[in-house]
């Protein structure tokens, strides 16, 4: 595609960062190849194209300019997908990153990997669907029973209530979970309610709650929660602020029924500094994790996603993963800006050795 072309498919914006990048290497047109590798641009002097489809709030997070700073050291450039043109239309990209809702976008996104299996698409729609129920969610941990020397990492005990809230005293009962529990929302496509989460401290709040949802145990675990961020086969854990033990006793005292749930651990705010009972606040074992994100990079068919893990106040070694989330808030991950240009070009380089030990064995 010719530079005017190209340049026709980005916004204001960045058709003037794409220039001046473009400009700092050597004045050459945009996708020259040349003879030598250069610093800036890895793979035969031409740059690295990532094309993006996320929301603007994700945008935001993720696109920070400490990311782009260093995408652009690194001869990688970051190109916003218009929504109202044909995909196959644009680029040409070497990987596409999305996060977007919708049927039909999962359809375009399904095509165009089909048709351009020369781009990475991260990651197929499929695998991301199945992360938007919470039945399913946590169904690949459950099936991997993880346990060795390092501990154990399992999930909470969970019943579905796909409708008619009367129903549920009686479905609790059956099941034999015990309070209290916590209530989430059965779909989880990033709106705002599907974030409204709320505990069940007795029998009769129960029928108060609104299906479809799930309904979890709640684990007792000191106020502390782990987000393990997951990008290819890099984890990065940090500690976060969980809900405490004691919230059942709190509420409790000052109204029975249900509780909704703040989105304590969502904040920024790193737990890190806190004056925490070490037993509580130690991150689990990092052969434990490294296991886990292996599996489960491969059971969920997913490169950029999250775990969100609490260890048992008490058991030292049983860990529990209560929520994975698709492309989580990288942008609040320490050294994302180095972990996530390093896999994009690890992604792309791996991509043109392949073809070249192809093309030789030919
Ligand atoms: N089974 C549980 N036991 C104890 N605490 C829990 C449990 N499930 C959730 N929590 C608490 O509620 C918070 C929100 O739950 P969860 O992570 O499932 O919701 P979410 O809306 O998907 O969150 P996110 O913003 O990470 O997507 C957790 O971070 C944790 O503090
Ligand atoms: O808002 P942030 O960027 O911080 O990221 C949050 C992200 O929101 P966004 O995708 O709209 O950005 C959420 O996604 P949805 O469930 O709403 O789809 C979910 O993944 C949270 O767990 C993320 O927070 P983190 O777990 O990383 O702290
Ligand atoms: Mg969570
Ligand atoms: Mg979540």
């Amino acid at each position: 595609m010719r530079l005017k072309e190209e340049m026709s498919c980005r916004n204001e914006d960045e058709r003037e960062e794409f220039s001046e990048q473009k400009l700092n290497h050597h004045h050459q047109p945009l996708f020259f190849t040349t003879p030598t590798l250069e610093p800036g641009f890895p793979l035969q002097g031409k740059p690295v194209v990532v094309g993006y489809a996320l929301t603007s709030k994700k945008t935001k997070s993720f696109l920070q300019p400490k990311l782009k700073d260093q995408a652009r050291i690194k001869g990688i450039f970051f190109v916003a997908i218009d929504q109202s043109k044909p995909l196959s239309d644009q680029g040409p990209f070497d990987v596409v990153m999305h996060k977007l809702l919708g049927k039909e976008w999962r359809q375009i996104i399904e095509d165009y990997r089909q048709t351009h299996p020369e781009v990475t698409v991260l990651d197929p729609p499929d695998a991301i669907q199945h992360l938007r129920n919470r039945q399913f969610m946590l169904q690949a941990v459950a099936d991997l029973n993880l346990s060795d020397s390092y501990g154990k990492v399992g999930v909470p005990r969970q019943l579905v209530i796909k409708k008619d809230a009367s129903s549920i005293p009686d479905a609790v009962a059956k099941s034999g979970l015990i309070l209290p529990l916590v209530a989430k929302p059965l779909i989880a496509d990033g709106s705002a309610k599907s974030h409204e989460l709320s505990l069940a401290f007795d029998q009769n709040s129960l029928q108060k709650l609104e299906p479809p949802l799930v309904l979890q145990e709640f684990v007792n675990h000191g106020g502390v929660l782990f987000k393990v961020y997951i990008v290819g086969e890099t984890i990065k854990v940090v500690r976060r602020f969980s809900l405490p033990d004691d919230v059942c006793k709190r509420e409790l005292s000052k109204n029975a029924g249900v509780y909704h749930v703040p989105r304590v651990s969502c904040a920024a705010a790193s737990a890190d500094d806190a004056n925490l009972d070490p037993h509580v606040a130690e991150l689990p074992p990092r052969p434990l994790l490294e296991k886990l994100a292996k599996e489960l990079r491969h059971r969920l068919g997913l490169r950029l996603f999250n775990l969100d893990i609490i260890r048992e106040h008490g058991c030292g070694d049983r860990f529990y993963v209560i929520d994975i989330n698709y492309f989580p808030g990288y942008g609040k991950m320490p050294g994302y800006e180095h972990i996530f240009t390093d896999f994009l070009l690890n992604l792309v380089q791996g991509k043109y050795k392949k073809r070249s030990c192809l093309l030789m064995a030919q």
